[in-house]
């Protein structure tokens, strides 16, 4: 059969785009549909706008911190508007990167969205159809909000980005990274920040200790954590939003934001009638090929609901490439995925939290929490922790958490040494470099304890 395209890509976000890229560079015929703008969650409303509000969070602290280090600075105020444009010029400058790498590669960019019609063949929102031997389904996910009355008065991190103002007082219902990733930025930029979550810490799945440890520093620093809390009443007082906690808390904010979790756009887009399978909440089915039951039905990224980051969903896009177009099996690698927090303070991790590690065997595990010179020298009270998770029985390590400045880049290079099956010798035999925080890292002798 004769088709109109060798690949059709269904969203043009990290993994979608990156897929499209791979494939029409090596000549193949192919289309990607973006029914929103191109370069999906992480570009135009995720990693990159929250990076840089990250950043804008940060002067603040140093503000204050340079005062120390002889510079007479003062805070001032924070112009949230000409922040807020200047980082739409940025995102609409890396939309305009995205679209002309895609052309530049030859594919065809269509600007509407795309919904299944059969195995071979999409619709576009204007009615035309299109044919293709493989379809590529990349439509990423959307955030979700509780069924609870009056839920709309509350915005989701898609809106934070558009604000007309910075609130003055914000609730964040929801402990997972978006919800604590916000709740720093905020707290950064002056706002009070309260949040409300379910758990009885925040960043559930992390090692236990790191969490505790980034909670503690963000209360800190001002955050007020309500534990074992959800919204049970939200009410619209004015133009602000009263809301009542299941731990009897209540108060009135400024601003109410969801970060209650993510789902799989894949509403109507017309899998289940073309024979794809969905798991619970629109999950999409695939093998570790990224095939759904329709042989020529592909699908990656967040809307398979395995591991939800950037860097997965594109080289989940590369293990699709060369498995479909350059006749080379290949099934993603999920093992020792390295994972930044953009927490204040950040937390990185790779491999087992110690929780796991006491499941698997007998552990040794390294820690220390200290203050860091820059910050000791300001009177700052805040510690860096380091942990280092080590076999008893082979000496590898088993996992990395560290929580502190630049934790984020830290681990990326943890990450490499840890792939290459480092062993607690190997990183005693390593010469520190002085004076970093990074050093002690290769500076901690002794257990702090062993778990049997
Ligand atoms: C606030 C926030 C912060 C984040 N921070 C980080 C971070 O720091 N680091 C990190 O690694 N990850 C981060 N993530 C996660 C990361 O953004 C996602 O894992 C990643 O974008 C997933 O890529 P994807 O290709 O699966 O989907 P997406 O990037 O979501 O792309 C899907 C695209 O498909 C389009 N689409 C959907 N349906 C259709 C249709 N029917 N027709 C046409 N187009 C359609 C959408 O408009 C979208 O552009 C963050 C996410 C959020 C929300
Ligand atoms: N730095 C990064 O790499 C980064 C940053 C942001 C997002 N992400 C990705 O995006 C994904 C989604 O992030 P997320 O924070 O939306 O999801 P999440 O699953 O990490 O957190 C959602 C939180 O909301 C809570 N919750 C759910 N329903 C609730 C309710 N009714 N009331 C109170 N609390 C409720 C959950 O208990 C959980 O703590 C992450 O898993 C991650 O993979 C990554």
């Amino acid at each position: 059969m004769d088709f109109d395209y060798d690949l059709f890509v269904i969203g043009g976000g990290s993994g979608g785009v990156r897929a499209a890229r791979l494939t029409a560079q090596s000549g193949f015929r192919v289309a990607v549909a973006e029914e929103s703008r191109m370069g999906g969650t992480c570009v135009i409303r995720g990693c990159v706008p929250k990076k840089l509000m990250v950043f804008a969070s940060e002067y603040s602290e140093q503000v204050v911190n340079a005062h120390h280090y002889g510079w007479s600075m003062e805070t001032g105020a924070f112009d949230w508007c000409g922040f807020r444009d200047r980082m739409h010029s940025e995102l609409d400058r890396l939309e305009g990167i995205y679209q002309t790498n895609l052309e530049k590669a030859g594919c065809e960019v269509i600007r509407q969205r795309a919904v299944l019609k059969d195995p071979h063949t999409v619709e576009l929102a204007d009615g035309t159809t299109k044919t293709a031997k493989h379809i590529l389904v990349a439509v990423g996910g959307q955030p979700k909000v509780p069924p609870i009355e009056n839920a709309d008065l509350g915005i989701v991190s898609d809106d934070v980005f558009h604000l007309d103002a910075l609130p003055k007082k914000m609730l964040i219902v929801g402990g997972g990274y978006i919800g604590c990733e916000f709740a720093g930025i905020f707290n950064g930029l002056g706002s009070d920040v309260s949040m409300f979550i379910r758990g009885a810490q925040i960043l559930r799945g992390f090692d236990e200790e790191a969490r505790g440890h980034v909670g503690d520093c963000m209360e800190r620093r001002g955050i007020t954590i309500h534990t074992g809390c959800a919204p049970t009443q939200i009410e619209k007082r004015g133009d602000r939003v009263w809301v009542k906690g299941s731990n009897g808390c209540e108060d009135t904010f400024d601003c109410m934001l969801w970060a209650t979790g993510r789902r799989p756009s894949t509403d109507g887009l017309g899998l289940e009638e073309a024979g794809v399978k969905l798991e619970r909440h629109g999950v999409v089915c695939v093998d570790e090929y990224l095939q759904t039951d329709v042989p020529s039905i592909y699908a990656l990224g967040d809307c398979i609901g395995r591991v939800e980051l950037t860097p997965v969903a594109i080289r989940e896009a590369v293990a699709f490439h060369k498995t479909v177009f350059e006749g080379e099996k290949t099934a993603m690698d999920y093992d020792l995925i390295p994972t930044a927090t953009f927490t204040q303070p950040e937390m990185g991790s790779v491999g087992l939290t110690e929780e796991e590690a006491a499941e698997q065997e007998p552990t040794l595990v390294y820690a220390t929490a200290f203050r860091p010179m820059q910050q000791a020298f300001v009177g700052g009270e805040e510690r860096v922790l380091f942990k280092l998770l080590v076999s008893k029985e082979t000496d590898k390590v088993l996992g990395i958490h560290i929580v502190g400045p630049h934790a984020g880049e830290m681990i990326q290079y943890l990450g490499i040494v840890m792939k290459m099956g480092a062993t607690k010798a190997d990183f005693d035999r390593t010469c520190a470099v002085h004076p970093t925080i990074a050093e002690e890292i290769v500076t901690m002798r002794d257990p702090v304890r062993l778990i049997d």
